[in-house]
């Protein structure tokens, strides 16, 4: 499953992403790629568990996914060594979760260059990473095609679409048709930062509330991560 996040300022995004990072990160065997396009206030108490620390600028970004991409083709390398068509426990590999926060400062970068060059290992991550046990998470305040492109908002099948400006901004997020059928993100009241809506699987989008995790509470977990690192022996190292 990958997953996008998408709301309006103050809809509750770095809030919900910290609450996925912190379910993956509690896992020793998951190794992370942390990206943070808020200039790493956000992401900042993760630095010593992710890979090569929280990167704020898109050539670190794309190194990470360059590193990731890699990582994923080391894992199809062991499936077709093994006959296996997708990585399960047990088989030596953790998760390998890419987590970006503010994904617009990157697709919108200035320079054409780099900007396709942070594209290209993404789509590979999100087209082909799922059966490698790869996992994308993205969170942006504007998904419009404009903003992320259309062959990469469609490769992230979890959607949870926080409180949005617009219906057409709502619809971006949870896929086209939602909002005439009565679900639409820009009715959650202003001042309810977490509550979205949340399209999973086959069933509908349903409305919830996300966990609520203080600053306190995020570094005590961040801490406790990075010392379950330390004293667990994980198939990586
Ligand atoms: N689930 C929640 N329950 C209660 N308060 C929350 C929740 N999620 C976020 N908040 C609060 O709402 C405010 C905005 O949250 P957050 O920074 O996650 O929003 P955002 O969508 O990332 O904002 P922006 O895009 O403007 O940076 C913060 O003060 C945060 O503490």
């Amino acid at each position: 499953m990958h997953t996008i996040i998408g709301g309006g300022p103050d809809a509750g995004k770095s809030v919900s992403l910290h609450t996925l990072i912190a379910g993956l990160m509690l896992d020793p065997a998951t190794q992370g790629v942390l990206i943070d396009g808020k200039r790493g206030v956000e992401l900042a108490c993760w630095e010593q568990v992710a890979y090569g620390g929280i990167r704020t600028d898109i050539d670190s970004a794309t190194a990470g996914l360059q590193w990731a991409r890699d990582q994923m083709e080391e894992r199809y390398g062991y499936l077709a060594a093994s006959g296996a068509r997708k990585i399960t426990r047990g088989m030596g590999y953790g998760v390998l979760a890419v987590v970006i926060d503010e994904l617009a400062t990157f697709t919108l970068h200035p320079e054409k260059k780099k900007r396709e060059a942070f594209l290209v290992p993404l789509h590979e991550l999100g087209a082909r990473g799922r059966a490698a046990a790869v996992r994308v998470i993205a969170a942006t305040q504007k998904p419009g095609s404009d903003v992320v492109p259309t062959y990469i908002r469609d490769l992230f099948d979890t959607r949870w679409a926080l409180r949005c400006t617009t219906r057409e901004a709502s619809d971006t997020v949870l896929g086209s048709g939602w909002a005439t059928r009565g679900v639409d993100a820009s009715t959650i009241p202003l001042g309810s930062p977490g509550v979205g809506y949340l399209l999973a699987g086959s069933a509908g989008p349903v409305r919830q509330k996300g966990f609520y995790l203080s600053d306190r509470q995020l570094s005590d977990l961040a801490a406790y991560a990075a010392e379950l690192r330390a004293t667990t022996l994980t198939p990586w190292r």
